[in-house]
């Protein structure tokens, strides 16, 4: 129970934020309800803290929500399988449309960048001021291109049954590399400036340094950083205190573009710690007096959001003068004792993902992981179906797509052609890998795979060598290609394809991605240069591109045996490490019934 309880002017009780942040690492067994509360301090956290969001009822509808009724007409239409609004959207849409600033963390694949879409589709449009014209209401910001486009995507379905006649004047895209210059962008947003922007952090900057007024920054309504945690560098939550300090101070100094966009729209003060590099919390009074308390509200959310204090350091002066307006929303039950981890683990994804751990040898022979489950064992717990959206089955032995008789199909058969430009880029692994991943591709995927690479690995040569092996592989580009776009349909309707495609990408830019088609992730090695709670991260957002709303899906890790290696004089052993992550996640490895 609370230990003590204040009410805020709309009725609902005030926790203390500190139990947000400590309640996703404590070991601690605490019930979501309760949280203690701690005097008022007058440090970060402090000035944090929390509305407990009404009980939810599962029947409530988008307009009972708050969706104006127009927007739920043409989201039904849009969207006909979106019928009922998630838990997470119960909590997220009445907390954007009260203009609360809001923490945001569920699992991949609950709707929550869906949820925040809707939410700013429903605010009101602020009328033209004098001179300046329409306000830009909404800020949204994504890590990477492809998610930006995705967003427009599910804006223009939803637009196509609106009344408003143009796009633009309701949402645009601001990304790098686009076809369109940035000062022909720049004076589009002047021109036409939308209800909703969404854009890349380095687009951002590069429009805020060339008319830091193009995007009307002051008379924003709402900012949104989708996946925050990693959009928000802060120190690892595991790191010793003397290298987090050290990992503070560089980010201090050298702020990521999203922290300078926030710094820019909350105006925060410049670092004017002590010489140990940490910011003197300043008094929140003389902060409201300074910045005033009139900024937009900020949504902040990631699957993987562990808000810690070096974080709320940060965010504290984003969020200054509005204790009682942040909104913590979970959707699901935290993850604080051991069953829950387990049913996370249950659900990552999705309720029918499994996982594979392929090893291949240097002299190329593919294993399962030892300790692999029989499938038939699996197949006997609840909840794992049967894809009802293509036409494989879970443990890969019924695929109804007849797998080439060698395994792999041959170039010359599809006519896919490698692209000869990129072969003397070096592989920073051993190319059997490839093979192996090829193989599987052949022998499982009906229609379309990602395959997730390390950040180092050079992706064009990556698909050149795929298609060597008769892959149908492609960067992903769902906004650039001509094809791109398709990924983005629901796949229901289709079959096998007669060419499977895999698509090619890193562990960044699938953050966020929501591919209906998509049955299989494959991830290429074990990443060695982080830490195995950041690897476990990754793994999460890799993982959950499948297994999205019920979907079922497979996720096949392809890694190097154990090898002495030379240049680093040390072994490198990334089947422990995927071991260690699964641990971690609370998953177990499946066996892959086409290999030994
Ligand atoms: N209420 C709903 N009912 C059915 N489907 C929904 C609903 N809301 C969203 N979806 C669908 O669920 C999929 C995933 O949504 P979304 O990408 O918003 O999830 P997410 O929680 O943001 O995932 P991630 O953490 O991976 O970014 C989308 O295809 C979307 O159309």
């Amino acid at each position: 129970m609370l230990s003590t309880t204040s009410t805020a002017p709309t009725g609902v009780r005030l926790t203390s934020y500190r139990s947000f942040c400590s309640s996703t690492h404590s070991r601690a067994s605490k019930s979501r309800h309760a949280y203690n509360v701690r005097p008022p301090r007058q440090d970060a956290s402090a000035l944090l803290v929390r509305y407990e969001s009404p009980e939810a009822h599962p029947n409530e509808t988008f307009e009972q929500i708050g969706v104006p009724r127009h927007i739920s007409i043409a989201l039904r239409k849009a969207f006909p399988s979106v019928t009922h609004p998630t838990q997470t959207q119960r909590e997220l849409i009445p907390a954007i449309l009260k203009g609360n600033d809001v923490f945001l963390k569920d699992h991949t694949g609950t709707g929550k960048s869906f949820g925040m879409l809707l939410a700013l589709l429903s605010q009101r449009r602020k009328a033209p001021r004098d001179n300046h014209g329409f306000p830009i209401t909404s800020l949204v910001v994504v890590p990477h291109r492809d998610l930006a486009y995705q967003l427009l995507d599910w804006m223009e379905r939803i637009h196509a049954h609106l009344p408003e006649k143009d796009l633009a004047f309701l949402v645009q895209v601001l990304v790098r590399n686009s076809a369109i210059s940035l000062g022909d962008q720049i004076s589009r947003l002047r021109q036409l400036p939308p209800h909703i922007l969404i854009g890349t952090p380095n687009a951002l900057v590069d429009v805020l340094q060339e008319d830091s007024s193009a995007l009307k920054l002051p008379t924003l309504s709402t900012v949104v950083v989708d996946e925050i945690d990693y959009l928000v560098e802060s120190p690892p939550l595991h790191e010793d205190k003397y290298k987090a300090l050290k990992i503070h101070r560089r980010i201090q100094k050298h702020p990521g573009p999203t922290r300078q966009i926030l710094d820019q729209i909350y105006e925060r003060p410049k670092e004017t710690g002590p010489k140990h590099g940490w910011q003197p919390p300043i008094e929140e009074s003389k902060q409201i007096m300074t910045y005033g308390m009139n900024r937009p509200q900020l949504v902040m959310s990631s699957a993987t959001f562990r808000a810690h204090s070096a974080f709320l350091e940060t965010a504290a002066a984003w969020l200054v003068g509005r204790r009682d307006r942040v909104v913590r929303v979970t959707g699901s039950p935290d993850i604080t004792s051991e069953t829950m981890k387990h049913e996370a683990a249950q659900t990552l994804g999705g309720k029918s993902v499994r996982h594979y751990v392929l090893i291949v040898s240097p002299e190329g022979d593919i294993a399962n992981i030892e300790g692999a489950e029989e499938p038939c064992a699996l197949a006997e717990a609840p909840n794992l179906e049967v894809n009802p959206r293509s036409d494989i089955d879970i443990d890969g032995s019924t695929a109804s797509h007849s797998p080439p008789d060698s395994g792999l199909i041959m170039s010359e058969s599809l006519e896919i052609e490698p692209i000869n430009e990129f072969e003397d880029m070096p592989l920073p692994f051993n190319h059997n890998l490839l093979e192996a991943i090829a193989e599987a591709f052949a022998l499982d995927v009906p229609r379309v795979a990602l395959l997730v690479l390390p950040s180092s690995a050079p992706l064009k040569r990556v698909v050149n060598e795929l298609r060597r092996f008769g892959v149908d592989a492609r960067g992903l580009d769902v906004a650039g290609s001509e094809t791109g776009g398709a990924y983005l349909m629901d796949g229901s309707a289709a079959g096998a394809a007669e060419n499977p495609t895999l698509l090619v990408c890193t562990f960044a830019s699938t953050r966020g991605l929501d591919l209906p088609t998509l049955s299989h992730v494959f991830i290429l090695g074990a990443p060695e240069d982080i830490s195995v709670e950041s690897y476990a991260d990754l793994y999460l957002h890799a993982a959950g591109r499948v297994g999205r709303f019920g979907r079922s899906g497979k996720v096949i890790n392809v890694v190097e045996a154990r090898y002495w290696d030379r240049k680093e004089r040390k072994w490198k052993d990334q089947p422990e490490r995927i071991r260690r992550v699964f641990k971690r996640i609370g998953i177990k490895a499946t066996k892959y019934s086409h290999f030994d």
